[in-house]
């Protein structure tokens, strides 16, 4: 199963001016393969990843998941689409006043009827499956506090058991370790590779560190002013091709 993008393109309309962020991007990622996006702020990182489930909606260009147009999809076809394609974020996005539990069971909402989400029923099964998900991430003793009351790198792994509720085939994380220290950073990055592997996913990561990218990631894209100026493994990233990425 693979990801191909092509031409893909999106512009932002800031203040009746439109503002290119992402220039004519051709990709294909293959199954099973952890690529690290590097690029200066502002370079399209997020832009990217966020185009390739929707949140963003490109101005020209195709996401191919599987077969599937991405860019064509609306409605419940988009919501199912998305099911397979799990995201973390730098902030973590859960829900405050909820348990790690109770977050961790959100990740199964896509395949629940809505009134069941509505009414926030959660099955004893669902429970059990949340549980063994917080124990993988080694916070299984952290089931029932609420997450505004945990630390930022417990509330990572709450994310990620979320993400092993929802079983994606493919991870989408918006600088997952950006808030984290250079600890706890190491520690959820072996956690999403930890899991990348035995739960067969492929893997796109945005990243700001530099070294962490070339630790963690098999390949690396590089984008500059929304634009591809790089793809290939950590090996070949040397000074001239970080300055071009990096360039101003
Ligand atoms: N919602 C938006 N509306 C208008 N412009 C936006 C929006 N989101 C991003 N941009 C602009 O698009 C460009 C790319 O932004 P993007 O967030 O994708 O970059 P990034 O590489 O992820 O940056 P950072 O590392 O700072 O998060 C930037 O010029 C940014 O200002």
């Amino acid at each position: 199963m693979a990801l191909v993008i092509e031409g893909l393109t999106v512009i932002y309309n800031t203040k009746g001016k439109q503002e290119p962020a992402l220039q004519d991007i051709d990709l294909t990622i293959q199954t099973g393969e952890f690529v690290g996006i590097l690029g200066r702020s502002g370079a399209g990182k997020s832009t990217l990843i966020r185009s390739i489930n929707q949140l963003v909606k490109p101005v020209a260009g195709h996401v191919n998941w599987n077969g599937t147009d991405m860019t064509k999809l609306s409605g419940q076809a988009l919501r199912q689409a998305r099911r397979e394609m799990g995201m973390i974020f730098q902030h973590f996005y859960l829900i405050p006043r909820l348990t790690a539990l109770q977050n961790c069971v959100l990740g199964r909402f896509g395949y629940r009827p809505w009134w069941k989400n509505l009414l926030g029923i959660v099955t004893a099964r669902e429970k059990e499956e949340a549980l063994a998900a917080l124990d993988r991430v080694g916070i299984g003793h952290l089931a029932h506090k609420r997450v505004d009351q945990l630390s930022g790198g417990q509330q990572q792994r709450v994310a990620i058991a979320r993400v092993i509720m929802q079983k994606p085939k493919l991870l989408l994380g918006d600088e997952p370790v950006a808030s984290l220290d250079p600890v706890t950073s190491n520690q959820v990055l072996d956690l999403i590779k930890e899991i990348h592997h035995s739960e067969k996913m492929t893997t796109i990561l945005n990243l700001h560190d530099v070294e962490l990218a070339l630790k963690y990631c098999d390949r690396i894209i590089g984008l500059a002013h929304g634009r591809k100026v790089f793809d290939g493994s950590p090996r070949q990233v040397n000074d001239k091709v970080l300055e071009q990425i990096y360039q101003k």
